[in-house]
């Protein structure tokens, strides 16, 4: 009888376990590179994760192979570098990471990437247009502000887009946002969660302070500021030529990943500020904009307004409007000129 039901459990166990933990690929576009291979390496630690698709132009195999080592359930495969690779890499997808593309060195800003990275993912774009229309997918390349319009013109030209699964990552700006605030005021920085709004470069970066229950005043608020802004930047000084922000990225990335399975898997409430399609701002030219977004299981479920703000606050906003409305247009006007 006490054996009977322990079986009983298990299989009870067995029969939760498969529901709760729906099966999740993921799959990471760029894996070998300086954010690919922590964000591997983070998203196999991850049980939400089933299995783990790893494709880059040179070493995705090699990165698989590492990863799919460690001693957690899910599957690693990593893909070769072709067209059929890339494809069955693709299919079945639920998440797509991308994080394809060159870094930044001193002295450049990120629409400098424009040139080289706009095709990259143009063309990674319409592969998972193809391969996996219906999956997530995450934009990491820079510019974000122009690559993300670009992933959603060619999803646009394949006729499949859905502007509910297309999301620019911006969740760095928002861990170093509470990270900078908590070294200023002493406090734990996983509780402090401070709203990150805009875009993802420079004064398109506008971080609400005034919504986070912290205040600043006069230049240490000026200051707190621009290094939120400009905390890319930090990162690629200090590099001197080695590329820019990989770790902190990899974190970030892997977070962002977390609260898509989470609310795919049924967990309600999950909110992660992210640049999406975005009714917010469409007046001010810029028909994409990061705020608060609850997510949910057909990806996008609610955007959340800025809500109340200061008149500082305001200032920024009006700057980071026109600037990324400009960006925005570029990677439209891109994928129009070079489909
Ligand atoms: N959104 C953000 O907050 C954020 C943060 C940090 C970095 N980034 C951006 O992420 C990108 C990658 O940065 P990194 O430091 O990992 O660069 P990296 O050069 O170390 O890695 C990029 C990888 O992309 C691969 N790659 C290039 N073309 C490819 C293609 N067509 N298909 C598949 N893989 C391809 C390369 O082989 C390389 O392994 C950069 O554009 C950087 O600016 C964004
Ligand atoms: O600064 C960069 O070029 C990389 C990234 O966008 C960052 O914010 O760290």
């Amino acid at each position: 009888m006490f054996a009977a039901r322990q079986a009983f459990s298990a299989a009870q166990r067995r029969a939760f376990s498969s529901t709760a933990r729906q099966a999740s690929k993921v799959t990471v576009l760029g894996a070998a590179g300086g954010i690919g291979q922590p964000l591997s390496l983070l998203l196999k630690l991850n049980p939400r994760v089933s299995q783990l698709a790893l494709y880059d132009i040179r070493g995705g195999p090699g990165v698989a192979a590492d990863v799919g080592h460690i001693n957690t359930k899910s599957e690693v495969k990593g893909y070769d570098p072709t067209p059929s690779g890339l494809k069955e890499c693709l299919e079945g997808s639920d998440v797509v990471l991308i994080p394809a593309g060159v870094p930044r060195k001193p002295g450049m800003t990120r629409d400098d990437l424009f040139n080289t990275n706009a095709s990259i993912v143009r063309d990674l774009a319409k592969a998972s247009a193809e391969s996996a229309p219906e999956a997530n997918i995450c934009i990491i390349s820079n510019p974000v502000n122009s690559t993300v319009p670009i992933t959603a013109e060619v999803f646009k030209a394949a006729g499949v887009y859905n502007p509910k699964r297309i999301f620019g990552v911006t969740t760095l700006d928002v861990v170093r946002a509470s990270r900078f605030i908590s070294q200023i005021k002493g406090t734990d920085p996983a509780s402090e969660i401070v709203t990150v709004v805009g875009g993802h470069s420079g004064a398109t970066i506008v971080p609400l302070l005034s919504q986070s229950g912290f205040e600043l005043k006069g230049e240490q608020l000026d200051e707190y500021v621009r290094r939120v802004q400009f905390g890319g930047d930090e990162v690629v000084q200090a590099k001197g030529g080695a590329g820019s922000a990989t770790l902190s990225m990899a974190m970030a990335g892997a977070r962002f990943a977390e609260s898509l399975l989470k609310a795919a898997q049924g967990q309600k409430g999950v909110v992660e500020p992210c640049f999406v399609e975005s009714p917010l701002y469409k007046d001010k030219g810029c028909d994409w904009f990061a705020s608060n977004v609850e997510l949910g299981p057909n990806g996008v479920e609610k955007i959340h307004p800025v809500g109340k703000i200061t008149e500082y606050e305001q200032k920024l906003l009006d700057v980071c409007l026109g600037d990324l409305a400009k960006n925005i247009k570029k990677g439209v006007d891109f994928v129009k000129a070079n489909p």
